[in-house]
């Protein structure tokens, strides 16, 4: 049988009495590419640090390999690593410096030399990370997730801001760490992300599970063929609404 990464059941959380979790349950297994989906506030960044036990859950239980993460760090500490959206790093500090910084932290670290090459970043180990570009950085948060050898990968909207190629490139990429067995959560805002490298999606919806399965099942409990026309179905909105609001977005900027 799957063995169980992450185990999330009835999870809720509260900020200033607004209830931005709500009640929700899902599991993992090893080896999967989970994502997870949802509008901008939906609450998927608060599920992550629940799980990581940055935050506390106001009800409900948040496992990682059976451990709840706030009372096990050092255990989970080893097994995990993370990508946020935002890092910040020490002024001046070099690509190369930061990861050697990182890999002084485990006891087995990857070599990071090979982990740069693979995401492209070779020829930048003497930059000042403050200087490299949006993308270049937010690939090296990537490296630095995987610095410690992890057996579970949080990925938090891990490619916006990356042009087309380098972003099939970071797929390409997680397709093969996903072949070498490791456990993937995501949250994306691309419909597309998530059809190339999800085994299982969970769509959220103000805090709540709308629905939860493979590509395949989302789209046969849709009327619609494809994850984004499904996913926005799912929201209660259209392909329609949500171009109109585009448009509108465009001509208040313009
Ligand atoms: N520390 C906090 N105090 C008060 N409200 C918060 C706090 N952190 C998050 N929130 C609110 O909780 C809600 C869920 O936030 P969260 O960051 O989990 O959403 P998200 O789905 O990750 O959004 P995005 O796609 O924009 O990153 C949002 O409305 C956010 O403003």
């Amino acid at each position: 049988m799957d063995k169980t990464c992450i185990d999330v059941k009835n999870a809720a959380k509260e900020y200033d009495g607004r209830r931005v979790v709500d009640g929700l349950s899902f599991t993992v297994c090893s080896g999967e590419v989970f994502g997870l989906l949802g509008h901008n506030g939906a609450g998927k960044t608060t599920t992550i640090e629940m799980i990581l036990g940055l935050k506390k859950p106001d009800f409900g239980e948040l496992e990682l390999f059976g451990l709840e993460a706030a009372k096990h760090r050092k255990e989970i500490f080893e097994k995990v690593g993370v990508q946020f959206q935002s890092s910040s790093y020490q002024a001046a500090i070099r690509v190369g410096e930061v990861c050697e910084e990182y890999a002084s932290l485990y006891r087995k670290p990857a070599d990071y030399q090979s982990l740069l090459k693979q995401f492209g970043l070779e020829k930048l180990t003497k930059s000042p990370v403050m200087k490299l570009s949006g993308g270049e950085r937010q690939r090296l948060s990537v490296v630095l997730a995987l610095i410690g050898n992890p057996e579970v990968i949080f990925l938090d909207e891990l490619t916006t801001g990356l042009d087309v190629a380098a972003r099939r490139e970071v797929w390409r990429t997680l397709k093969k760490l996903k072949k070498q067995g490791l456990t993937i959560f995501l949250t994306t805002h691309y419909m597309e992300e998530a059809e190339a490298l999800c085994d299982r999606i969970c769509i959220l919806k103000k805090g709540k599970k709308v629905i939860e399965g493979t590509v395949g099942e989302i789209l046969q409990s849709s009327p619609y063929r494809t994850l984004e026309e499904a996913y926005l179905w799912y929201m209660g909105e259209t392909v329609e609404d949500s171009e109109k609001e585009e448009a509108d977005n465009n001509e208040a900027i313009l």
